[in-house]
């Protein structure tokens, strides 16, 4: 059976990893895995995991290392027959650390934005809350003005996104992400992509994908459910 791979994409607020997740899933046939979306799940479907994570996130505040990994880790015990790739998870070392005991990551992605690039992606980010898809208004645009292509329903602009909240984001990310970034460069599984466009990105994602994925086809790994 082929090996499976696993990879983690991390990156400042608007640095893309929601884009290019999409299409390297799409590209290498990985599952593409969104902590943001597995909260939001778990949040519409009322788990008990769900109800604690939404105190957190109302109020504008990460949710706990535990509840995380207690919403997490399960999901990727159910994914060891799947190769994958993670946006939102590890996002603090605490949480680095539970991945790294539960299975071996193959390659972490960090993308590396200038600031004046996030500020005016997000300022012009519209999500679809229910589900989570992103637009902007200048990137891609939803089919139809202020409305969730899928659904119809209307857009919101996350109070997060604006450019006040912005700085404080960024230098949260930068302190909790350097140790993290430490860890995968002390690995060797580190590979940090900069630019201003996804699109220029992208082409130097898809050729080391592209020599990593089918180089790895040879035994199965799994992942240890935690004790
Ligand atoms: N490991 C994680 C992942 C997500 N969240 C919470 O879930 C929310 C939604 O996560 P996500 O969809 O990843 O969106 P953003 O935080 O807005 O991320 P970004 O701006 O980088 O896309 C976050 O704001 C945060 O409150 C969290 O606490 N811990
Ligand atoms: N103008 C522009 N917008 C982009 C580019 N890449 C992504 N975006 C948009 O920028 C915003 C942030 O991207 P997203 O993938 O959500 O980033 P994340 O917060 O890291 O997941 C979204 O509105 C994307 O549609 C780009 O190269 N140029």
């Amino acid at each position: 059976m082929a090996k499976l791979f696993r990879a983690v994409i991390m990156g400042p607020p608007g640095s893309g990893k929601g884009t290019i997740s999409e299409r390297i899933a799409q590209r290498f046939g990985l599952t593409r895995l969104s902590s943001g979306d597995f909260i939001r799940e778990n949040i519409a479907a009322n788990t008990d995991a769900g109800v604690l994570a939404k105190t957190y996130i109302e109020r504008g505040l990460l949710v706990p290392d535990h509840v995380m990994t207690r919403l997490l880790l399960p999901r990727l015990e159910e994914m060891t027959r799947h190769s994958w790739l993670m946006d939102g998870f590890p996002r603090t070392l605490a949480q680095a650390e539970a991945l790294n005991s539960t299975c071996d990551l193959d390659l972490v992605i960090s993308l590396n934005i200038p600031y004046e690039t996030l500020k005016e992606r997000l300022s012009d980010r519209w999500i679809h809350p229910a589900s989570g898809r992103v637009y902007n208004m200048g990137f891609n645009p939803p089919h139809v003005q202020g409305r969730d292509d899928i659904s119809g329903e209307p857009l919101i602009q996350q109070d997060d996104d604006k450019p006040e909240a912005l700085v404080a984001r960024l230098r949260h990310y930068k302190d909790v992400a350097k140790p993290i970034i430490d860890l995968y460069k002390s690995k060797g599984i580190l590979h940090t992509f900069s630019g201003t466009e996804t699109d220029r990105i992208w082409p130097y994602i898809n050729s080391l994908l592209s020599t990593k994925i089918p180089s790895t086809s040879q035994t199965d790994t799994q992942c240890i459910p935690m004790p």
